[in-house]
């Protein structure tokens, strides 16, 4: 950091010497920019110079140390604070600690140094925090919705619609789609666009949890609950606190761990295993499925109780195939995202391409896309993709029929061209099995169509 920039630490001590020495030794670091006080209430009227660190006499003139901290914490809770005292008295260091100060230290020979130290940890304490904010506002950013979720198909509005709803409140929210269609993704958007984004977001896959492990893994454990807990494990739940947890596949829970949820949605307090303290847990609850979870209750496969508890506001994500326009705009994004992380320069795709991205059903919709989006631009002349650079490998008959331009005429002649072979050019059976005349496909014969 520059020195125009610099870390300003100020001291408070009413012996003048003493003070001279702190201010000294302090000031040998040019990015510190040091300033002296010598009493409680100067520093409090020049608190809102904005300092970035306060070293503080226990014992001065107008007031004590800890009347002093408690001023200071009330106006500017995140300021830190050095307590420098001469009392050897545990009990008060230990007191103020426990209110909140940085660091107590005694006068003695060892001070200067000390102190030295302490500033250093605590700069590189706030240099952490200041970086986990950005990082944190920089995620904010990134799904913030006109970022991540791509698409403005009306099928999609609709979904921003009703995620713009979820954001205002602490409702739960259960959101359907097939595979790939972005669940995640807005699940991960209503918790940074709401007020819970600076807390964590904890995502947990119940179809890929063993189901003798999920309690432990949503509640935790206290050491010694069973063999093999060596130590105490926090559950994803407590992980979560002021957060949001993501619990994906719900599905997939079996009916005991269902009971488990559910007491602890009611309860909003989880006990870990082997323990006794309950533990309130504010948390707001997202889930997804690809299945009808409706169907798993008619089915008794999932509890209606728990149904009703976690639907909250349901958002059902359109596939792919039903977005339209969507297709190429994603398709434009991955483009530009893969060439930017791979130092290439933009690409662009070709009308045919195109067209052929928008006649395909995409059975694993988004993630498909983009997939096959970044194989087609490693295929491709890395100017241009070419409809042939675009393969697609979960590709259904409908997909090749509905992709192959051909006119109803062709199509005819294609499948009676099938019939025949099917059945050894016998042109009665074939003409019986296709319900046309005889004459139409001894016609097409003559002509040589067939
Ligand atoms: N609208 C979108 N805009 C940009 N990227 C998207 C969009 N929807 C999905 N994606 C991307 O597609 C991939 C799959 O999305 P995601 O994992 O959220 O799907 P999902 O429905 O949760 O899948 P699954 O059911 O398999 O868990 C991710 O790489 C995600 O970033």
């Amino acid at each position: 950091m520059e020195a125009t920039n610099g870390f300003k630490i100020f001291v408070v001590e009413d012996d003048p010497w003493y003070g001279q020495i702190l201010e000294y030794h302090l000031g040998l670091n040019p990015d510190y920019e040091v300033r002296r006080f010598d009493s409680g209430r100067a520093l409090l009227d020049h608190l809102y110079l904005k300092p970035n660190l306060v070293t503080l006499d226990f014992s001065l003139p107008d007031m004590n140390g800890d009347e002093l901290y408690n001023k200071i914490r009330s106006s500017h809770p995140d300021l830190p604070v050095i307590v420098i005292s001469s009392q050897e008295d545990i009990g008060v260091a230990v007191k103020l600690l426990k209110m909140g100060v940085s660091d107590y230290l005694l006068k003695d020979d060892s001070t200067k140094d000390l102190l030295w130290n302490s500033v250093i940890r605590i700069r590189e304490n706030q240099h952490l925090r200041n970086e986990v904010e950005t990082l944190k506002e920089e995620l904010g950013q990134k799904f913030s919705f006109q970022n991540s979720i791509i698409g403005n198909s009306p099928s999609l509005q609709k979904v921003f619609g009703l995620m713009e709803k979820a954001i205002k409140t602490n409702i739960n929210v259960s959101i359907t789609g097939e595979t790939g269609t972005g669940k995640e993704v807005v699940a991960k958007a209503i918790h940074y666009n709401s007020k819970r984004k600076k807390k964590k977001f904890v995502a947990v896959n119940m179809g890929a949890i063993p189901k003798d492990l999920i309690e432990s893994e949503l509640f935790g454990y206290e050491k010694g609950a069973f063999t093999g807990a060596v130590t105490r494990k926090i559950g994803k739940f407590e992980e979560a606190i002021g957060g949001t947890i993501f619990l994906d596949e719900i599905a997939e829970m079996d009916l005991n761990n269902q009971s488990k949820l559910l007491r602890v949605l009611q309860e909003r307090e989880v006990t870990r295993i082997g323990g006794h303290e309950k533990i309130k847990v504010d948390v707001r609850l997202i889930v997804a499925t690809h299945q009808n979870l409706a169907e798993k209750v008619k089915a008794n496969e999932f509890r209606e109780d728990l149904f009703f508890r976690i639907m909250g506001l349901p958002i059902a994500l359109p596939p792919l195939r039903d977005r339209g326009n969507d297709i190429l705009l994603l398709a434009k994004f991955f483009m530009d995202e893969f060439c930017k992380a791979n130092d290439m320069a933009p690409i662009s795709i070709s009308l045919a391409a195109k067209d052929k991205l928008l006649k395909y059903q995409y059975p694993g919709n988004v993630r498909e896309l983009k997939a096959l989006i970044e194989l087609a631009i490693v295929m491709s002349n890395e100017n241009e993709i070419l409809p042939e650079d675009i393969s697609f490998t979960s590709i259904t008959k409908e997909d090749l029929f509905l992709m192959e331009q051909k006119t109803l005429k062709e199509h005819t002649k294609d499948i009676i061209k099938y019939y025949l072979q099917k059945n050894d050019n016998d042109v009665m059976n074939t003409a019986r099995l296709l319900d046309i005349g005889k004459s139409t496909i001894y016609k097409m014969l003559k002509e040589r169509e067939l």
